[in-house]
């Protein structure tokens, strides 16, 4: 059996490609960056750490990484493949559509080859079935987009294992070693499969599967995005101990509260039930075996504070069904003055810039796509108002 991933980062390496050599099957990546594209190709093999439970930890070697410019290649891996992931950032899922839309033009010029196809996204993202789709099928002739609807499934994911990549010392001994949480299930929307789903170790096909990964979005990343942005002005590093610090709990509870009613409204299940989800996403927040990073969590702002992303979306959706998301509006105040020290996070310098240039109501409108008169335009000011009273903010 052979698997393809689109992706040879955290998620792509130490998820998907793990539960696939489990399951004994062929691995092939296909990466965008050509000098991690190199080193999978030169190293051959990688370690996944299981945190808190190192001797589950596992070598996966036996790979190939396809560069995603050789649409060859990437249209015979596909060819052969029995099921495709994508594990690449949901900002990216349409560019990737795109050269995704050429490799299938050519697979479709072959009028014998009929077997179906199912390309599960394994992203942080809002429908991101729905991106990658209409990005592939924007690019294809009417018969050959025909043929795709006929052909191929677009099916989603919900990625619970957290991947933390390696401190600058445990990169130098494995620079590609990939350090996990000690989670295994990869529940996938078995609806939008093509063919029958085949059995991969983990992955968990259900059937009822609406709502499930924005739940997950707007509980547990929701959460994620509250402890790190206001960990980060707290001066903590880790997510554990962020999410332990009991002025940052007292804003946490209020966002689970704040997502849990509105989520149980637009999906017509108790509150109870959301709050015991909503339990579970904070005990792994709090759990020191976890060892994951504010910054990690806190990277790429512009993409966290977009309108349809863990915090604002959440808050809009709060908005819709009757809920003043207080806290939330805390949490996005606190991401829109996020500062990190990552060389690598270009993203945060220019939140910074802009806002420095251009002020609040332009990252409001721009960034968050909140209009002034927006009310929760109106209550993110007086979150930033908030934590400047506390001194949390200068
Ligand atoms: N890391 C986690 O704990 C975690 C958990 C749940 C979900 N996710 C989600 O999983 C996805 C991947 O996250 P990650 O942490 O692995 O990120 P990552 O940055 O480690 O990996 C993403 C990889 O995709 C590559 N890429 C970008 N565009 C591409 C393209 N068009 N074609 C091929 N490769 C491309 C990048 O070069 C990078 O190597 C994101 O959507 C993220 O929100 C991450
Ligand atoms: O992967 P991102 O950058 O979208 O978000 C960072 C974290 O919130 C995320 O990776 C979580 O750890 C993960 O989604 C597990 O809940």
């Amino acid at each position: 059996m052979k698997g393809v991933i689109f992706g040879a980062g955290k998620i792509a390496r130490g998820f998907v490609a793990h539960l696939l050599q489990a399951g004994g099957y062929e691995v092939t990546f296909v990466e965008v960056n050509p000098s991690l594209v190199q080193l999978m190709n030169k190293q051959q093999k990688y370690r996944v750490h299981v945190m808190g439970a190192s001797d589950k930890n596992a070598i996966i070697s036996d790979y190939e990484c396809l560069q995603l410019q050789d649409t060859d290649k990437v249209a015979k891996a596909l060819r052969g493949a029995d099921v495709a992931f994508t594990s690449v950032g949901g900002k990216h899922l349409t560019a990737l559509g795109l050269t995704l839309g050429d490799a299938f033009g050519r697979l479709f010029e072959d009028p014998n080859w009929t077997r179906p196809l199912t390309l599960v996204t394994c992203e942080n993202w809002k429908e991101p079935a729905l991106s990658l789709r209409e990005a592939i099928r924007s690019v294809l002739p009417a018969e050959a987009a025909r043929r795709f609807d006929d052909q191929i499934g677009v099916t989603e994911a919900v990625v619970m294992r957290s991947a933390v990549e390696p401190t600058p010392e445990q990169a130098a001994e494995d620079p590609l070693g990939v350090y996990v949480q000690d989670y295994w299930e990869l529940p996938v929307d078995r609806e939008r499969f093509r063919g029958t789903p085949p059995s991969i170790p983990g992955v968990r096909y259900i059937d009822g599967f609406a709502g499930f990964l924005e739940r997950k979005f707007y509980t547990y990343n929701a959460a994620n995005g509250t402890v790190s942005y206001l960990g980060c002005l707290r001066g903590h590093r880790l997510i554990a101990e962020a999410a332990s610090d009991p002025e940052i709990v007292r804003i946490l509870d209020g966002v689970y509260r704040e997502t849990g009613k509105a989520l149980a409204r637009k999906y017509g299940i108790l509150e109870t039930e959301q709050l015991a989800f909503a339990d579970s996403s904070r005990r792994k927040l709090q759990d020191r075996s976890i060892i994951d990073y504010v910054e990690r969590n806190a990277r790429d702002p512009i993409r966290k504070l977009g309108q349809d992303d863990r915090l604002v979306g959440s808050a809009r959706l709060c908005m819709n069904y009757g809920v003043q998301p207080v806290s939330l509006a805390t949490a996005i105040a606190a991401a829109i003055y996020y500062e990190s020290g990552n060389p690598d996070d270009p993203s945060a310098p220019e939140l910074k810039r802009r806002l420095t240039e251009e002020g609040i109501d332009s990252i409001l409108y721009h960034v968050c796509g909140l209009p002034a008169e927006d009310p929760l335009a109106a209550l993110v000011k007086e979150g930033i108002a908030d934590l400047k009273r506390k001194g949390w903010l200068k």
